[in-house]
């Protein structure tokens, strides 16, 4: 049987699937190292007690590092990429690394640049200088510590060129990390909008513009939904139709602002009468529908004279005291012979002309 990768990689999140891939491409990266570091033992230029140590280091620090990934242990970091915590590991490996070579140490500084890449990724400019002044302190006090205690392995020509090589490009990382920072920004800043775009446009194909509840399209889909689970579980459903009667005289004696209060005002009135689990929608002008999962027609009755009872009870702010909201509502529930929604819904606006 092949190995799968889902062994390897997480699969139920993605960030950390993002971020153990990432550490697999840094483990790569060192892998050739290490395969490097056997050409210098070849070479001469490092003992094979010596490779077998730094290899055995390596191993042991990602060994660790996959394991806080894998355990989720990471998430407690501050960093639960781990970034900052790898590359501090790959400067000190690389200081002892190269205390222990004695010689063609500038074969080993390239592939050090490509772990510093790493940094440039995930790291804002403040961190990776900090990163590249930590890597030059460890190359420069194991270049001392070469040149106090083995002479013989240090040229100092070469050595100082190459320590001026990277003290010239920590600097420039320093820039690209800055640059690539203020990208990654602008994408999670861009992705919010798109985010934020979306809801609104879900907002907009969804809802009522005026009261914010359900528009028509929306609580027909959502009756639509609630006959097929009724239907399915063998269980109730219960359809309110509301009318505001004499709207168009609301409209003309105090205005159509004044109608829209009103007719936002009644919304209001009717999610406070609810439960969560129910539809409220605007079915048309002044006409609201109400779909009751799971409710007999008995209970939708209660319901319905609650809704009733909200809009002609209280006073509507904008009117004068004197002036009461009427309205007429209409019940119906579902029946397994209905052929379709639009049955329901017309028995309980029949139900209204009879009310
Ligand atoms: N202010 C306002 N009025 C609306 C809106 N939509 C529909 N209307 C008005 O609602 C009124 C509905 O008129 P009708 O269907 O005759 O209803 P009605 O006057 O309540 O008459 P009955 O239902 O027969 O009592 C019309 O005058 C529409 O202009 C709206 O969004 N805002």
């Amino acid at each position: 049987m092949r190995p799968s990768l889902g062994v390897v990689v997480p699969h139920d999140d993605p960030r950390q699937s993002l971020r153990v891939r990432r550490f697999l491409l840094a483990a790569t990266v060192y892998t050739l190292a290490v395969a490097l570091m056997g050409f210098y033992v070849r070479q001469g230029l490092l003992a094979v007690s010596e490779w077998h140590f730094l290899s055995l280091v390596v191993l042991t620090v990602n060994a660790g590092l996959y394991a806080l990934l894998r355990s989720g242990r990471n998430e407690r970091f501050a960093d639960p990429s781990l970034t900052g915590l790898q590359m501090f590991m790959v400067c000190l490996l690389m200081g002892v690394t190269m205390y222990l070579l004695d010689g063609g140490r500038g074969g080993l500084l390239l592939l050090f640049l490509v772990l510093l890449m790493f940094g440039v990724l995930r790291l804002n400019a403040r961190q990776f200088t900090a990163l590249g002044g930590f890597a030059l302190f460890c190359y420069a006090v194991a270049l001392g510590a070469v040149w106090h205690q083995r002479p013989d392995a240090f040229d100092a020509q070469v050595e100082l060129l190459h320590l001026a090589a990277l003290s010239t490009l920590v600097p420039c990382g320093g820039f690209f990390a800055s640059h690539v920072s203020q990208l990654r920004r602008l994408l999670r800043d861009r992705q919010i909008d798109l985010q934020r775009a979306r809801e609104e446009a879900h907002d907009l194909k969804v809802l009522d513009p005026l009261t914010g509840i359900s528009n028509r399209s929306a609580i027909i889909a959502f009756l639509d939904q609630e006959c097929q689970r009724a239907e399915r579980l063998g269980q109730p459903l219960a359809v309110i139709f509301m009318d505001l009667i004499h709207f168009k005289r609301i409209n003309r004696e105090y205005s159509h602002a004044i109608g829209d209060e009103i007719l936002r005002e009644v919304a209001r009135r009717l999610r406070g009468c609810v439960r969560d689990i129910d539809g409220l929608g605007r079915y048309g002008g002044e006409e609201f529908l109400i779909v009751l999962p799971d409710a007999t027609e008995e209970e939708a009755s209660r319901v319905a004279e609650k809704l009733r009872t909200s809009v002609e009870s209280r006073r509507f702010a904008p009117l004068p005291a004197r002036q009461r909201m009427r309205c007429v509502v209409g019940i119906s529930s579902y029946q397994s012979s209905d052929t379709d929604i639009w049955q329901a819904i017309e028995r309980a606006r029949i139900d209204t002309e009879s009310a």
